[in-house]
């Protein structure tokens, strides 16, 4: 594509150089630049990406994408919002692949990638090809791709993913939606036929600062919906919001698509009642729009009630059959890394689980304490370069809900693990409980034995935070590292 009509996905631009420079590609990162590649420059949280156009120069990239004239011997597309931009020319270079799409976006604090996943397989077994996005896997037609970088990618990437997505034959694509990506504008120049909205609890204030600031940049995904009418239900829109969940009355108002409510407190177009939990699954009766129907399923927790139901509600908007998708989400044992048994065949249990908010917390150790017939054993910490102020929540969390606890680092990332505990350490001390005792074990894989070692028949064992990953972040290094391959052979050596 020339440089010229590249810009025409662009109002306001000045061209230095030859218009009709050959581009061949469209790199935001300098580390990844090919010959013949457009080079972006982002002006970004830690790094400029002015800074490093010599470098994309130098690897052979044909033009730039500037806020201002570099003095660099290369054509530049100078505009007034690189990151826009990057965009708005992303889409009109991979040629607006989500228009091609049923692009489902899910956002919300918690439960983003359980939803995705129970409606990816609703959707799947109706027949339809499936794409889907979040932070655990990124599959394209039958390739399922580890997600190792950001939750939602950047604009280019997204775009470049969703390329692939409509040429390899995808009809559907079931997204997660990060606050960071709606603020970032990752976003931008996708075309979402619904979007729906899990909650909205404290987390990301390290960035948003504030709830409303926050709670903004999740609207973004439902005051972008809607906005053309149509008799054609396969161009409609729906917002599908949860009723349980004040944020829900601002996004009703902000977006213009038909909203679709669902939830189990409140009166909604799709309801869950006489609720029955136990430790092999939950039951619940659904009241809806398309009929009703007793669920059974194998998924743990009444927060897995709303992910079910966010569900339940975007596929009954997209006509499927109630009893089909009641079939479908039946059969899921359980997602990746959330509330995942490890099974060694010992007489405790041991559940994995990707709680990394106080609010998931909360919820995943009520649940737990629901159907403990023993001691709750909890392994949590929190993650480094992200939100502090949810620490000591979290530690308050996990002391009001166990009866022993083990603190230990989750990602410390660039952060010494000890301050981390040292932040969590005041919330623990705020709960008066007689019989919770905790220790403080910065050592992850240690804290892991330790719980196991101190676990007597009927205990249940929560090792929180880290759930599907296989890894640990310490100091910008990934290790190898998966809570659920450290709890196995810690229950297989304490048997031996
Ligand atoms: C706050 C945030 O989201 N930052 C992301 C953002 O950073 P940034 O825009 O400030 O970019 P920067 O690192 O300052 O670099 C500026 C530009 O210089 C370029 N550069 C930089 C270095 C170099 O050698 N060459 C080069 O060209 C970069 O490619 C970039 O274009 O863009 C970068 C490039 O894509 C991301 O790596 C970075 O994610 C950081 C690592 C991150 O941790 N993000 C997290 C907080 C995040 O986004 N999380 C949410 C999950 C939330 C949830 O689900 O709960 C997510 O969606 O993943
Ligand atoms: N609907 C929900 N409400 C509250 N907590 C939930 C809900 N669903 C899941 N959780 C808890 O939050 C954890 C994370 O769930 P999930 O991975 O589905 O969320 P997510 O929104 O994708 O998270 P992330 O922002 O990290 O991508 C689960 O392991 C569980 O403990
Ligand atoms: N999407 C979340 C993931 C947190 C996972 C947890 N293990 C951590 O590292 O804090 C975030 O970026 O805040
Ligand atoms: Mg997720």
């Amino acid at each position: 594509m020339k440089l010229q009509e590249l810009a025409s996905a662009l109002l306001i631009t000045h061209i230095h150089g030859d218009i009709n420079t050959e581009i061949t590609g469209i790199e935001a990162d300098s580390r990844k630049i090919k010959q013949g590649d457009l080079f972006l420059c982002i002006p970004g949280l830690t790094a400029d990406g002015h800074d490093y156009a010599p470098k994309a120069l130098a690897l052979g990239a044909s033009a730039l994408v500037t806020e201002r004239v570099l003095d660099l011997p290369i054509p530049q597309l100078v505009v007034k919002d690189a990151r826009y931009a990057m965009a708005a020319l992303s889409a009109h270079f991979y040629g607006y692949p989500s228009k091609e799409l049923k692009m489902i976006g899910i956002t919300g604090t918690n439960g983003k990638t359980t939803s995705t996943y129970l409606l990816e397989k609703i959707i799947a077994d109706q027949g339809f090809t499936t794409g889907l996005m979040g932070n655990i896997h990124i599959k394209i037609g039958d390739t399922y791709i580890e997600n190792k970088a950001t939750n939602t990618q950047e604009a280019l990437e997204l775009q470049r993913i969703l390329r692939q997505m409509a040429d390899s034959g995808t009809q559907y694509v079931i997204m997660e939606v990060s606050s960071h990506g709606l603020d970032m504008g990752r976003v931008k120049g996708i075309q979402f036929r619904s979007g729906i909205f899990t909650n909205l609890t404290q987390d990301h204030l390290d960035y948003h600062k504030t709830m409303d600031a926050y709670a903004a940049a999740k609207g973004l995904l439902f005051s972008r919906l809607g906005n053309g009418f149509s008799a054609d239900a396969d161009s409609r829109q729906y917002a599908i919001l949860n009723a349980d969940d004040e944020a829900s009355h601002t996004f009703q108002k902000l977006t213009a698509a038909q909203v679709i409510t669902y939830g189990i407190e409140n009166e909604c177009d799709v309801r869950a009642s006489q609720i029955r939990m136990s430790a092999n699954g939950t039951e619940f009766e659904l009241k809806s729009f398309a009929g009703d129907a007793r669920f059974h399923t194998k998924l743990v927790g009444k927060f897995n009630v709303y992910n079910a139901l966010g569900a339940i509600a975007a596929a009954l908007a997209e006509g499927f059959p109630l009893e089909a998708i009641r079939a479908s989400l039946e059969s899921i044992a359980f997602v990746d890394g959330r509330m995942e048994v490890v099974n060694e065949g010992q007489d405790y249990l041991v559940l994995v689980d990707y709680a990394h908010t106080p609010d998931g917390l909360e919820k995943a150790l009520s649940t737990v304490r629901e159907f403990a017939e023993g001691r709750v054993i909890t392994v949590f910490g929190c993650g480094g370069d992200r939100d502090r102020t949810k620490r000591p929540i979290m530690g308050k969390v996990a002391a009001r809900y166990s009866d022993f606890l083990y603190v230990t680092s989750d990602n410390p990332r660039t952060e010494n693990p000890d301050a981390i505990l040292a932040d969590i350490e005041p919330g623990l001390k705020e709960v008066e409980y007689p019989v919770h005792q905790y220790v403080l074990q910065a050592d992850r894989k240690k804290a892991i034995q330790k719980a196991i070692e101190e676990a007597g028949p009927k205990d249940v064992i929560l090792i929180a935070g880290k759930g599907h990953e296989t890894y640990q972040d310490i100091m910008g290094v990934k290790h190898d590292f998966d809570d659920r391959l450290v709890a196995k052979a810690a229950i297989r050596g304490r048997t031996q």
